[in-house]
């Protein structure tokens, strides 16, 4: 049973972190997912592309529903993932590491669980209403700030992710309202990725790595590519962290993640 994933973003195609690479196709009710399995330090760990492998699907596009459910499939319990994204916040400046705590979702046109009641694809036809107070894992967060404490790199303990649909950037005037809203970094994937993990109850943590300042306090033109560039600058450095942080997570699930249907159904 493979207990930990890593869902790679925006400049993280490849799981060159793992060893004895195999890749398996795992079915899903919604539709089949590749993942790479490997191992480090004797651990098994899966890895999933978000955008694929050549980065082609667009974040609006992507199949979270089958990602989520082929992890919880292969038996993941864990997942960490990458998030390039843009800030807000002056003292987030590109290339610093955000270990996400908060997240506000102003996506509009994705699929947003898998409880879906009589029209759920799966044994899951209940109606299911889960807290997502806090919609990281605590355990995973610590794992991810003692490791980017310990690795000496610029960092944030916490910030607050604002999700926007994209796949085109912001404008001045969203970026002036998020700021008033409290967002300190903005993307296009944390949602529904987080909630549809808290869903299968697995604990999910994302670091964050700020590629850009976000529209209108950038002085330049906002740029895929630009955010792929610094995202292959900090390659090593994210692979250092994903693995340092991998060796810190707890054995044992003591969060409340593992428990986020308990009251959620209404049973
Ligand atoms: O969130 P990841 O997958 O890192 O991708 C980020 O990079 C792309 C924008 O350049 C968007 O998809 C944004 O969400
Ligand atoms: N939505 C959004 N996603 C990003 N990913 C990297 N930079 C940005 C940005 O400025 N906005």
């Amino acid at each position: 049973m493979v207990r930990i994933a890593i869902i790679g973003g925006s400049g993280v195609y490849d799981p060159k972190l793992l060893e004895n690479l195999r890749e398996e196709i795992v079915k899903t009710p919604y539709g089949d997912i590749k993942v790479k399995i490997g191992t480090y330090k004797g651990e098994e760990v899966a890895f999933l592309a978000r955008h694929g492998e050549k980065h082609s699907v667009p974040p609006h596009k992507i199949n979270y529903r089958a990602n989520i459910w082929g992890l919880h499939k292969l038996g993941v319990e864990r997942i960490l993932s990458t998030s390039a994204v843009g800030s807000l916040n002056e003292a987030m400046k590109p290339g610093d590491f955000v270990i996400l705590d908060q997240l506000i979702d102003f996506t509009k046109n994705r699929t947003y669980t898998f409880y879906d009641g009589e029209d759920a694809p799966h044994g899951r036809k209940f109606v299911a209403h889960v807290d997502f107070t806090d919609p990281y894992c605590p355990e995973l967060r610590d794992s991810l700030i003692r490791a980017a404490r310990e690795l000496g790199f610029s960092y944030h303990p916490r910030g607050t992710y604002a999700a926007m649909e994209g796949p085109r950037f912001e404008t001045r005037a969203e970026i002036r309202a998020l700021r008033i809203l409290g967002a300190d970094v903005v993307g296009m994937t944390q949602s529904p990725e987080a909630i549809l993990a808290r869903e299968l109850e697995m604990c999910y943590a994302s670091v964050a790595i700020v590629t850009n300042y976000a529209a209108g306090i950038s002085k330049t033109k906002l740029t895929h590519s630009e955010v792929v560039e610094l995202m292959q600058q900090k390659s090593e450095e994210i692979k250092l962290l994903l693995m340092r942080a991998v060796e810190y997570i707890p054995k044992i699930r003591r969060c409340t993640c593992k428990d986020a249907l308990k009251g959620a159904t209404g049973e």
